[in-house]
């Protein structure tokens, strides 16, 4: 039905549906700088998800030139160049909360949003979500008990292989875990977890950066890859047997490569991609070379979802120093996204991802 719609859609520019995200964080705010630009508004359509009042409340903060207007009908959504169009889901306006602090009804707030975007995207009347950040204590407070958007997009559409991989400048890395203490990774890191992590990176690469045969670097867990046993075995017991299943898949996984040497190969083209196996291990290298520009992408959804790098930033929220740079780039990803999907779908050359 997806591949249909993408037939039937054509060249009409993608609705892309933005989520505020919290609106106690810098959410409210980078959307309304990115909308500012007027190159974001070239070849796509955006449609905030969030508070009606909020968004007011930060264009005004901004001093910002967009008026935010009221969207009744997600069918028929058009804006003129200064305006913000915006689907306010919430039963009752969200208008008394603390800017900077997490809160039950801002975190269940950023939830609605999440679960309204993804219900017009599987309805099809948006063709991708881009989020803003959630704050995942609020999340909590609220009664979401996820670890992130990663896990509620997979529960919201029922899909079993998801995962998250974050792109930024010359790196493209797939996590094998997303957010989860240190001390329960042992356990977390499963052969199963480690293939499809492998299968992920090479599905993405190949579907959404039309990359034909990714190289994806593994990495090891421990100093210098274990060092044969020396400083712990996961590299032989769990990583290795997980390299070589998804070689038998067909795909070109790397060994379990030293971490601290294999981000900087990637970076300098040696592989297309890279398996990390926890946040930091992936994230230090994403961040230190593009943090700011980075983009996260839910891979094996049958929606399009892109993100921003950054978190909630409680600590400059509502100061009107928050950067979009981000958001942009997520924005410019979800709409290449589309037309990468709609082409493959025109010429009947895209895998489904479920
Ligand atoms: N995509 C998402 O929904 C994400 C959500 N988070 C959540 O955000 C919350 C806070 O996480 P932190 O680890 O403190 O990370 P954070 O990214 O919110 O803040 C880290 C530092 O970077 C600065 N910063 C972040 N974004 C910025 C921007 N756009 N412009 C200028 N400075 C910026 C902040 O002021 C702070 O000093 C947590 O609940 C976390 O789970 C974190 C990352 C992504
Ligand atoms: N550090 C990445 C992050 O927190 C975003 O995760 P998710 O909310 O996209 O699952």
């Amino acid at each position: 039905m997806a591949r249909d719609r993408d037939r039937i859609a054509g060249d009409r520019p993608p609705l892309l549906g933005i989520t505020m995200g919290d609106p106690a964080g810098i959410g409210p705010e980078v959307v309304a700088k990115a909308l500012a630009k007027a190159s974001v508004r070239r070849g796509c359509r955006l449609l905030v998800i969030g508070s009606f009042p909020v968004m007011e409340r930060a264009l005004k903060l901004l001093r910002s030139p967009l008026k935010a207007v009221k969207v009744t009908d997600v069918g028929l959504v058009s804006a003129g160049p200064k305006q913000v169009p915006v689907w306010d889901p919430l039963p009752q306006p969200l208008d008394s909360f603390e800017i900077g602090k997490a809160a039950p009804e801002t975190g269940a707030a950023s939830v609605s949003f999440i679960t309204e975007a993804v219900r017009l995207a599987e309805a099809g009347l948006i063709d991708a979500m881009v989020t803003a950040p959630i704050n995942k204590e609020a999340m909590h407070m609220g009664g979401y008990r996820y670890p992130g958007h990663t896990e509620l997009l997979a529960d919201l559409t029922k899909s079993t292989e998801v995962g998250m991989m974050i792109l930024g400048g010359p790196l493209k890395i797939m996590f094998t875990t997303t957010h989860v203490a240190l001390r329960e990774l042992p356990e977390k890191l499963t052969v199963t977890a480690i293939v499809k992590a492998i299968r992920l990176a090479d599905l993405a690469l190949r579907e959404s950066f039309c990359i034909r045969k990714p190289r994806i670097g593994v990495a090891a867990l421990n100093p210098h890859a274990g060092e044969h046993g020396l400083f712990g075995d996961e590299e032989q017991t769990t990583i290795q047997p997980a390299v070589a299943q998804a070689r038998l898949a067909g795909i070109d996984a790397s060994d379990p490569l030293p971490a601290d040497t294999l981000f900087g190969k990637a970076a300098r083209g040696a592989y297309d991609g890279v398996v990390a196996l926890y946040h930091d291990q992936g994230l230090i290298p994403l961040k230190l070379v593009a943090f700011g520009t980075c983009v996260n992408m839910t891979v094996g959804l049958p929606i399009i979802r892109t993100s921003v790098d950054h978190g909630t930033a409680y600590d400059i929220a509502g100061r009107g120093v928050a950067e979009p740079g981000s958001l942009l780039e997520a924005i410019k990803l979800a709409a290449q996204l589309v037309r990468i999907r709609r082409q493959a779908a025109r010429t009947g050359s895209r895998r489904t991802s479920r």
